[in-house]
């Protein structure tokens, strides 16, 4: 099981001071959507560019014009770019196309989807590489998690990893790693803490005894 750093709340000086403090326990950094949106994927060179040895993930939830999108990440050095599960499946097919030319990886974000048993395993047969079940800030704030969608896309999907992003804290750790995604994303969880590093450490631990 691997540990996604979700930046969401920097600039890039401060994204690169995250990083460097939690760098030795987590797998992927996440250039977040707000990130890019106020940085431009500039952000994702400089992480990359700093950290080679971390994989970067670029939250673009591309919705639209897949293939495009995704090159341009990958030009930027993204090692995984998002799609999101509700765009038509031409989207996400151009985005893996593109993702396979590039050796690149695709993470389908499953946020505002309805049926997720139905749409996983549609996605799933379009050969995408992560399947992801996502609270987002706003569904967060209206109290849900995605602990249950979870569950339901480790039993339908055959194909895809399966990953889990949305308001993951260290208190809510155990019950993530109990329904054994190969990936948690944890933003806030880390960002938030007074020590991002410990947080992070005792992340790893945990996930480490599985
Ligand atoms: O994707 C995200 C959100 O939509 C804002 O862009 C976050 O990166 C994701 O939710 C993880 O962050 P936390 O919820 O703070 O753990």
């Amino acid at each position: 099981m691997k540990l996604q750093l979700a930046l969401d709340l920097v600039n890039i000086a401060e994204a690169k001071q995250v990083v460097k403090e939690v760098a030795p326990y987590i797998d992927i950094v996440e250039i977040g959507t707000p990130v890019v949106i106020n940085e431009g994927l500039h952000a994702v060179k400089a992480i990359k560019d700093e950290f080679p040895s971390l994989q970067v993930l670029a939250d673009l939830k591309i919705m639209d014009a897949g293939g495009y999108e995704v090159m341009k990440a990958s030009e930027a050095g993204a090692d995984i770019i998002t799609v999101l599960g509700v765009s038509d499946d031409a989207t996400i097919q151009g985005a893996v196309v593109e993702a396979r030319k590039q050796n690149k990886k695709i993470m389908v974000d499953m946020i505002n989807v309805k049926d997720i048993a139905g749409r996983a395993q549609e996605i799933d047969r379009l050969g995408v590489d992560y399947i992801c079940v996502h609270s987002g800030y706003d569904h967060q704030a209206a109290g849900k998690n995605s602990f249950e969608d979870l569950a339901t896309i480790k039993r339908v999907v055959k194909q895809a990893k399966t990953a889990i992003a949305g308001g993951i804290k260290l208190e809510t750790l155990p019950e993530v790693i109990r329904a054994q995604p190969d990936l948690v994303i944890v933003g806030g969880g880390i960002t938030s803490s007074e020590d991002k590093q410990a947080v992070a450490a005792q992340m790893r631990r945990l996930i480490k005894q599985g």
